[in-house]
């Protein structure tokens, strides 16, 4: 019983799950159904679409082929120009070539015409400075010549007249014009003659004659190529001595010292002494020393010194040799001339340093510059020793008319102690005693071994050309005169060897 009610219930269960089945399918069916209409739908709508698109795609087409058409025959056109411009610039173009060929083979005849002409002038440049430098060679052999000559005969010249030369100088008119200054001057100077000069004093003309005299216009240049000879031959061993003398104002310090345009015999001088030697690079060695001293009041002061305070005396050598020295005077080794320069410099600024008022100290102290030239001949072995004094003095005023007092005239009366001194060496000289009285002052003292026999002496006389000036101006000229008739006799040269050569 039991078996049944169960398997009953198991009929009733199945039943139950078919008719759930049942109503599933039939709702699955419905389904699908709608489904299927719906990809009908779809299919439609695609197919509509994809007719379209094709249809697109063939008006696409149709719009392509028809624009590359018309490009094409743009384009097309477009190749024919160029085509009919090709053909029309070839005949150009030909023309073009041709020129361009006949160019280049006028270039290439050119540039070798153009190689030709230069070597050619080449050649001729070459030959014409071979022919100017034989020129100039022989020029310049005969030029050195005629400086030879000219130094000989000046030599011979100077030694007739007995070494001593006297030349004058006349200042410029301040503020004038050098043409003004000559024909204002109250000093008569023929230019015919210029070792001539005359001044009205007195009522009366006194004529002066000197070796020569410079007009107011004459150049530094010119003064020293008057000296040049005599101041180059320090370096074959002579003991040369050129001093200015003049009253106070003068040009005594325009002539020495002169200015940084125009450098006076100081400076042209060394420049002189250094070319000199330069010539004679190979054949002979030298050795330069200088020494700068100022005479004041009678004292001697190293201007060289790192105390240009200190005071200076003479002595006799301790050598025995009776030459007398000054010991403690600062004796600088040269080393070119642009060293010169700095030490003349240095010896400006001492002597600057203990006065007040430089113009006024120039004035009445004497300045001393001395240059000595050791040389050694390579060939010979031949050793010279020259020494070059270039003095500028103090002014020459007398005391009389300067009316000084106190420290102005022992100023003045210790210039005029020198001078004086100068003077009486002078004399001496010119009378040829056998006693020279060079220890008289500090001044003859120091210039001895250069201003004595066997030396050369150029004396500056400086002049104002002033009326006001005329006194001072005569006296100096008498002077002047007196040094002139003085004879020193030929100059000997200080040479240390019995091979050495004779100057040339
Ligand atoms: N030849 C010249 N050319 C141009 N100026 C000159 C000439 N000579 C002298 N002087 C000028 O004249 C003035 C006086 O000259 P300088 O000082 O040389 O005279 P000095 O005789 O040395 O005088 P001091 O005895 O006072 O030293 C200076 O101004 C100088 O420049």
């Amino acid at each position: 019983m039991d078996q049944v009610s169960s398997h009953g219930e198991r009929c009733h269960q199945l039943e139950e799950q078919l008719r759930r089945s049942e109503d599933l399918t039939s709702g699955l069916q419905a389904k699908i159904s709608s489904y299927e209409v719906e990809i009908e739908k779809l299919k439609e709508h695609l197919m509509q679409e994809i007719h379209q698109l094709e249809a697109q795609k063939e008006e696409a087409i149709k719009e392509a082929s028809e624009c590359s058409e018309q490009h094409m025959d743009t384009l097309r056109d477009q190749l024919i120009g160029v085509q009919s411009r090709l053909v029309s610039l070839q005949p150009v173009l030909k023309n073009m070539k041709t020129n361009y060929n006949s160019l280049r083979s006028q270039v290439r005849n050119f540039s070798q015409f153009y190689e030709a002409s230069i070597q050619e002038a080449r050649r001729q440049i070459c030959n014409a400075v071979t022919n100017v430098s034989e020129a100039n060679k022989d020029l310049l052999q005969k030029y050195q010549r005629e400086v030879q000559l000219r130094k000989r005969y000046h030599n011979q010249l100077v030694e007739l007249k007995g070494n001593i030369r006297v030349l004058c100088r006349v200042r410029p008119h301040k503020d004038l014009t050098d043409q003004k200054s000559s024909q204002l001057s109250a000093i008569i100077t023929d230019v015919n003659d210029d070792t001539r000069t005359s001044i009205t004093y007195k009522g009366k003309e006194k004529s002066f004659e000197l070796d020569k005299v410079f007009l107011p216009e004459a150049t530094q240049e010119e003064v020293f190529m008057e000296i040049e000879p005599v101041v180059t031959s320090c370096i074959n061993g002579y003991n040369v001595c050129i001093f200015a003398y003049g009253q106070t104002g003068s040009g005594k310090t325009y002539t020495m010292e002169g200015t940084a345009d125009n450098p006076g015999m100081n400076l042209q001088s060394l420049r002189a002494l250094y070319q000199e030697m330069e010539a004679r690079k190979g054949l002979w060695s030298y050795a330069v020393t200088l020494s700068m001293v100022e005479i004041y009041n009678e004292v001697i002061r190293d201007l060289l010194s790192r105390d240009p305070q200190d005071k200076l005396d003479i002595k006799l050598n301790p050598d025995g040799s009776g030459q007398l020295h000054v010991p403690g005077l600062t004796s600088m080794e040269v080393k070119s001339f642009r060293h010169i320069k700095k030490l003349l410099a240095l010896g400006r600024r001492n002597r600057a340093t203990f006065c007040t008022n430089m113009n006024e100290h120039s004035s009445r102290s004497h300045a001393l510059l001395t240059i000595t030239i050791t040389g050694r001949e390579f060939s010979s072995g031949a050793i010279t020793t020259g020494k070059l004094n270039l003095v500028d003095l103090a002014g020459s005023e007398r005391v009389c008319k300067s009316g000084a007092e106190g420290e102005r005239l022992k100023e003045a009366q210790n210039i005029n102690k020198s001078l004086l001194a100068l003077g009486e060496v002078i004399q001496a000289l010119r009378a040829k005693q056998s006693h020279i009285p060079f220890r008289n002052s500090k001044l003859t003292y120091l210039l001895q071994d250069s201003l004595g026999k066997g030396n050369k002496t150029v004396m500056m006389v400086q002049v104002s050309p002033l009326e006001e000036n005329i006194g001072e101006t005569v006296c100096s000229l008498n002077f002047a005169q007196r040094v002139c008739k003085v004879e020193l006799g030929p100059a000997s040269r200080k040479i240390d060897t019995a091979t050495a050569k004779a100057e040339i």
